[in-house]
């Protein structure tokens, strides 16, 4: 056995002899296309074959993953590793302890162990696992005696208790049903501050693929993406923007957002779609309202964001919305979340959490009672679209969208009179507006379509691209307000829609830092 590799655990492949995924392949070719692809790690599993069939079958195994320089464990069985030579093994709660592995096995074999719960990762980390296998993530058909479900919330509660990431821990992967369709959400959304996932473990999404090459690099290409989908603002080393620097960016964001042309799609209401459109006109992006889901993929390549607004949400749409957040998730765009009217019926609860479990969002947007409905712990209770009265004062305010923002590793906007906007690190209050906007229907679902072309535009930083769009909006309404053509909320519209144009047109000449009301909280 050669010396411990430096472990990548970023695509690791689990292979299956049931004839429902491996069909009448051999184990050995689809391994050695699954290398071709991108795998970087190989686990041999065969739960039911004799141990001369194991044994043969993982020196053949071995011959490939070799070729590929790619290490090769064995599950549960320290016989076959060490009688082929392999690089370690997988085991599993019920399988030779850990510390009676590490006597049997060469010091410098790879021991991983699967973990369901905080303290049996714990266990293993005090133990001396090389790395975890985290799960079961979701229902899996390739493995029937599934101890526990723990989906992203329980994945995250592990990764958060366990310090991974840290010098002093073990990599850890995640594994049960997990493919391509889900695997940047399953990343994005275990992950807890600095504490993520060091790669996602597959069987069936590879095995039974009818191009396992192909689909193992699918794969990776979309682990690799999501990795570096994550904000700039907590990479470690990374001073994220704030005060001044947010003043002093904000104007030339919003320039080059005026002459963009960038695609807002939005999947909105029927009440606001005209309103919204000419909306983002105003603001220099081009709005698409299309709410075809057969469409989204083509859409979701164009560089722009997608609005995802459950205003009118009916059975057509919430598929529509989920094929949108697929799309976007997948060619690496932004999507905003707007869950209109989410804590007024059980309807409506129910589609939040559909379309949290179907794929991750940029950014979680809505008024109090929606931001508490997404929570699962409404403050206040919604009369239909409205947010209702709240009970809750500022700094409760700037605590709900902050913890929001670090559960669902995304930018959360609670709209109101005050607008808060937390990013899990960084918590703004900005009480720029008007009244009026207060007073037409549709204010919050422009605002989200303004804000996600603003992401689209400004990547470097999601939370200075939302600020940059929320101040184009907000500054724009003070100005309308105070214009003599508005005299109440109908002739407030057209006017706010003309202040949203010339204000892009006249921005370098404006001192936002004075005109902001933007307060940075702890
Ligand atoms: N009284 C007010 N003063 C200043 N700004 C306001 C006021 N009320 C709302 N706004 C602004 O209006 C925008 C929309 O916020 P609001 O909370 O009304 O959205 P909403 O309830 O989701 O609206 P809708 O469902 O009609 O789209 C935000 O930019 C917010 O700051
Ligand atoms: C009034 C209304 N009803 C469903 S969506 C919507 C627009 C404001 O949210």
């Amino acid at each position: 056995m050669p010396n411990k590799p430096d472990l990548d655990l970023s695509l690791y492949l689990v292979t299956d002899a049931t004839s429902e995924i491996l069909g009448d392949n051999d184990v050995c070719q689809v391994v050695e296309k699954a290398c071709k692809g991108g795998v970087t790690i190989v686990q041999y599993r065969d739960k039911h074959a004799d141990t001369g069939v194991l044994i043969k079958t993982a020196s053949e195994l071995h011959t490939v993953t070799q070729k590929y320089n790619v290490p090769l464990l064995i599950n549960d069985r320290l016989d076959v590793c060490l009688a082929v030579g392999a690089e370690g093994v997988h085991i599993g709660q019920d399988d030779t302890p850990l510390e009676a592995a590490r006597r049997i096995l060469p010091p410098n074999a790879i021991i991983g162990v699967t973990a369901s719960s905080v303290q049996e990762a714990e266990a293993a980390i005090q133990g001396g696992a090389d790395y975890l296998g985290i799960g079961t993530m979701f229902a899996t058909p390739t493995k029937k005696d599934t101890k526990s479900i723990i989906g992203t919330r329980g994945t995250q509660e592990i990764l958060a208790r366990c310090m991974t990431g840290t010098k002093h821990s073990v990599g850890c992967v995640a594994i049960g049903s997990i493919n391509a369709a889900n695997v940047q959400r399953v990343i994005h959304q275990s992950t807890a501050d600095e504490n993520r996932l060091s790669g996602v473990a597959v069987v069936s999404a590879i095995i039974a693929a009818a191009d396992p090459q192909e689909a193992a690099s699918e794969l990776l290409q979309r682990i690799r993406s999501t990795a570096e989908k994550f904000y700039i603002s907590t990479r470690p080393g990374v001073h994220p923007a704030s005060g001044e620097v947010i003043f002093q960016q904000t104007p030339g964001i919003i320039e080059k957002h005026v002459s963009s042309s960038i695609l807002s799609h939005n999947m909105t209401n029927t009440v606001v779609q005209n309103f919204a459109a000419n909306v983002c006109l105003a603001t220099g992006a081009s709005p698409i309202m299309s709410l075809n889901g057969a469409e989204a993929p083509d859409l979701a390549r164009l560089g722009g964001g997608l609005v995802i607004n459950m205003g009118t949400a009916t059975a057509d749409t919430m598929s529509a919305y989920q094929a949108g957040v697929k799309a976007y998730n997948a060619a690496g765009n932004p999507v905003l979340l707007d869950p209109v009217g989410g804590g007024a019926t059980s309807v409506r609860r129910e589609a939040i959490r559909t379309l949290l479990r179907t794929g991750f969002y940029d950014v979680i947007k809505g008024n109090e009672g929606e931001i508490g409905a997404v929570m699962g712990a409404s403050t206040v209770q919604q009369r239909g679209v409205d947010s209702g009265p709240s009970s809750s004062n500022a700094q409760q305010k700037a605590e709900m969208v902050k913890s929001l923002a670090r559960r669902e590793r995304c930018l959360v906007l609670m709209t109101g009179v005050t607008d808060y906007l937390s990013d899990g690190r960084r918590t703004v209050a900005i009480s720029n507006g008007s009244k009026w906007l207060g007073k037409i229907t549709g204010s919050g679902c422009a605002l989200g379509s303004v804000v996600v072309s603003y992401l689209a535009l400004h990547r470097a930083d999601k939370f200075v691209a939302a600020i940059a769009g929320i101040l184009h909006y907000e500054l724009a309404a003070e100005r309308a307000e105070q214009n003599p053509s508005c005299r109440g909320p109908g002739s407030f519209i057209p006017a706010f829609i003309d202040e949203l144009y010339l204000l892009g047109q006249d921005i370098k000449s404006q001192d936002v830092r004075k005109l902001a009301r933007l307060e940075f909280l702890e």
